[in-house]
């Protein structure tokens, strides 16, 4: 959410979000972005979501929308630092902060300058929020995640003195350590809410091999990170996602993957993120995925297990890597020796005494949300983004935020406690339904 969403309380501020969209979508064209007629920018800060973009006519199923050139999209090789400054930095989480963090310093200079006019300058994820604010997240595995002392440690022991041996072309002589932390935090959140995973054309200049960002380590070999002008500017909902970005040796293309109808938002899809992932990463809480999931991360293994809300008898709760595990954490030594000699593994069904141990483990999880929030209370309506409150109602909203998070999980907890007290005692007549419902319909169970 861009800073001017928060502080526009004049018409003056008004027109100038509209001439800053202006001078955005003037900028694209003009470094060779093809944008569509039947698509415009709109502020939607009326709506919570800052801005979006809308059809202005009817969009056929596969149409393209816009088209920008791969020259336009920021990464560390587009980025004009010097190549010094690019293999300084071998990380490449953090090679894209300093190329930003260097274009942004570099002001008119920057061919990107009208771009960062529209690029968010405060952030209601929980990376920002006060020790109180955070309380009301208490509970949540989301709250070990944030992760701000690990980026403070980096930036400072890392980017900083990069920047600092650069400090004339960096325009950062006259800035403070702490104030250059903050630009590499405010950066980094852009990535982080921002950003693409971006294939590579398959002609690849050996440079990019140093390029992006790496959000997971599965993905570090084929992805990097870009910022992609215009691409990020649409919003996000998981049941109304109409378009999908495709990836051209020089350009990238967003389409309509389904018929849109003239005023209706044009949407992409984060993937089916647990909501205290979605307020994690992008600020805002959603009960739109029809997967909220739970992160339950009990660090048994070094992994972490998801359990899913069964919405519908598809849906399996406890992944089969979930079962196997406790499945083998459970099963007689003997039993488990049987299994070694002959290279297998426990069946991915939850056996009783799984359940059980899942069950323990889950009300231990419970008593960390003491006090936090009530389950019975019931799922609130969506809190958007704070685009459309001022500064002084930022703690409430992310209060509310953090509620609407706390009250999920703890939905999630109780719905899988109902389901493993069946499997671990199963009332006659049930035992079939509890099998389907846990994806296990149909293999044998022991016990
Ligand atoms: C990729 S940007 C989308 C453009 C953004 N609305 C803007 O004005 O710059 C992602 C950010 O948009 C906002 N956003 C995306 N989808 C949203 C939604 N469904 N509801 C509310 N805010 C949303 C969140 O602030 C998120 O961090």
């Amino acid at each position: 959410m861009a800073s001017e969403d928060v502080s526009m309380t004049n018409t003056e501020e008004v027109d100038d979000f509209e001439a800053v969209s202006q001078s955005f979508v003037a900028w694209l064209q003009q470094h060779g972005t093809v944008i569509s007629s039947s698509i415009e920018l709109a502020d939607l800060r009326r709506h919570g979501a800052g801005r979006g973009v809308l059809a202005k006519e009817n969009i056929a199923e596969d149409e393209e929308l816009f088209a920008v050139p791969r020259s336009s999209i920021l990464t560390i090789s587009t980025s004009n630092s010097p190549a010094e400054v690019k293999t300084q930095l071998d990380d490449p989480w953090l090679g894209l902060i300093a190329a930003m963090v260097y274009e942004y310093q570099r002001g008119s200079e920057s061919m990107w300058k009208p771009y960062f006019a529209v690029l968010p300058v405060d952030f209601d994820t929980p990376m920002f929020w006060s020790d109180c604010e955070l309380d009301s997240l208490r509970g949540s595995a989301v709250v070990d995640k944030i992760g701000k002392l690990s980026a403070d440690t980096a930036f400072r022991e890392q980017v900083i003195p990069v920047i600092r041996q650069h400090g004339t072309i960096f325009h950062a002589d006259d800035r403070s350590d702490d104030d250059l932390i903050s630009l590499c935090h405010r950066m980094g959140s852009t990535i982080m809410a921002y950003a693409f995973d971006l294939e590579k054309p398959s002609t690849t200049d050996p440079h990019d091999q140093e390029d992006g960002w790496e959000e997971d380590e599965e993905d570090s070999q084929s992805m990097s990170k870009g910022m992609i002008p215009l691409a990020d500017m649409l919003n996000a909902d998981a049941n109304r996602n109409n378009a999908k970005l495709y990836y051209e040796e020089d350009k990238v293309v967003m389409k309509s993957i389904r018929a849109i109808k003239a005023g209706e938002e044009i949407f992409n899809d984060y993937g089916p993120l647990p909501t205290a992932d979605v307020l994690r990463r992008y600020g805002y809480v959603t009960s739109n995925y029809a997967q909220t999931r739970y992160l339950n991360d009990e660090e048994v293994l070094d992994d972490s297990y998801d359990i899913s809300r069964s919405c519908n008898g598809d849906t399996k709760p406890f992944s089969d890597e979930l079962c196997i595990m406790l499945n083998a954490l459970t099963l007689p030594v003997i039993e488990f020796e049987k299994l070694q000699r002959k290279s297998k593994l426990p069946r991915p069904a939850l056996e009783p005494s799984s359940a059980a141990l899942l069950s323990a483990i889950l009300y231990q999880r419970q008593v960390f949300y003491k006090g936090t929030t009530n389950p019975d209370n019931g799922m609130r309506g969506d809190a958007g983004t704070t685009n459309d409150v001022t500064a002084e109602h930022r703690g409430t909203h992310r209060r509310n935020m953090a509620q609407q998070v706390i009250q999920g999980e703890q939905l999630v907890l109780v719905e899988a406690l109902a389901m493993l007290k069946e499997i671990a005692a199963p009332t006659r007549g049930k035992r079939k339904a509890v099998e389907a419902n846990t994806g296990n319909a149909g293999k044998k169970q022991k016990g």
